[in-house]
């Protein structure tokens, strides 16, 4: 199965459209006749720019916040939990929540152009879907923390050597060549070796970590340096843009 993005004006931003698509792909995927799913989308300028923030920047308060959250944290979790492999193609910049999309992910084939990172620090608001809890299981613990607290963004050079992108595509057939190599395995062994990963995350209270990042990012989400943040984004927007 595969599911793309489809909002490449906004770069491909996540609002409440996305998220209940994304719900129906967790839904859809679990049939038996699902080998593995692709997440990727639109265009090549951006996988994902993270949460919309012109529809987002309206949510005020810690509670408010929370719902958003919690939903979208919730689905991110369900597709890392998916009983088949799931591989993100990351067709450009993938910030923000859009890295922890990508991160929930188990590959992540990251165009050479794509630049990544998790650049909520710089809305001083922390990662709020469970891609910092998700990155911390899987890179080396100092560059997961070096990635996380530096909010900025990567080459795709710098994120292979970090251990984020699983291969660097410069051209289609290297993404065709990854699939290929993926469909010489029976499903059965990749739906056993990601069970595997799904009993260490359980057993390590993986959903419960993540649970704890959403909490901690909805108590900075209301703080006045968030909301700042976020409208010296939307005003630079519409000092570009003065219809918009
Ligand atoms: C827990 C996760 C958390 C959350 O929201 O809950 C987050 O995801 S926080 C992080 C939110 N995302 C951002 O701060 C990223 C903002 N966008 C960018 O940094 C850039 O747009 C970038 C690097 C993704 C692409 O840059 P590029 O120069 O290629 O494009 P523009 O910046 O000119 O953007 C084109 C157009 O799209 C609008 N846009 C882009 N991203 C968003 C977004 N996340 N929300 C709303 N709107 C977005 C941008 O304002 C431009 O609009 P226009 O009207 O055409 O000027």
């Amino acid at each position: 199965m595969t599911f793309t993005i489809d909002r490449p004006e906004i770069r491909n931003a996540i609002n409440n459209e996305v998220t209940a698509g994304l719900e129906e792909l967790v839904e859809g995927a679990q049939h038996p006749s699902v080998r593995m799913v692709i997440i990727t989308a639109s265009g090549k300028q951006a996988f994902c720019s993270g949460g919309d923030l012109s529809v987002f920047h309206a949510l005020r308060t810690e509670q408010q916040s929370y719902r958003m959250l919690k939903r979208m944290s919730d689905v991110l979790y369900s597709i890392k939990t998916l009983p088949v492999p799931v591989v993100a193609v990351v067709n450009g910049a993938a910030v923000g929540g859009g890295c922890e999309i990508a991160t929930a992910c188990d590959y992540r084939l990251v165009w050479d152009h794509a630049k990544c990172g998790f650049i909520q620090g710089t809305l001083a608001i922390t990662s709020g879907w469970g891609g910092g809890t998700y990155l911390l299981e899987t890179l080396q613990h100092d560059q997961a923390l070096k990635m996380l607290s530096e909010a900025k963004v990567y080459p795709a050079n710098e994120l292979k050597d970090f251990g984020w992108a699983t291969i660097i595509v410069q051209e289609d057939q290297d993404i065709k060549a990854f699939f290929e190599r993926m469909k010489t395995i029976h499903p059965d062994v990749h739906r056993a070796y990601k069970e595997m990963a799904i009993r260490k995350w359980q057993k390590t209270d993986l959903q419960e970590r993540v649970e704890q990042e959403v909490r901690r990012c909805a108590v900075l989400w209301e703080r006045d340096a968030h909301h700042e943040a976020v409208d010296r984004f939307l005003n630079k927007t519409k000092k570009r843009n003065p219809s918009s």
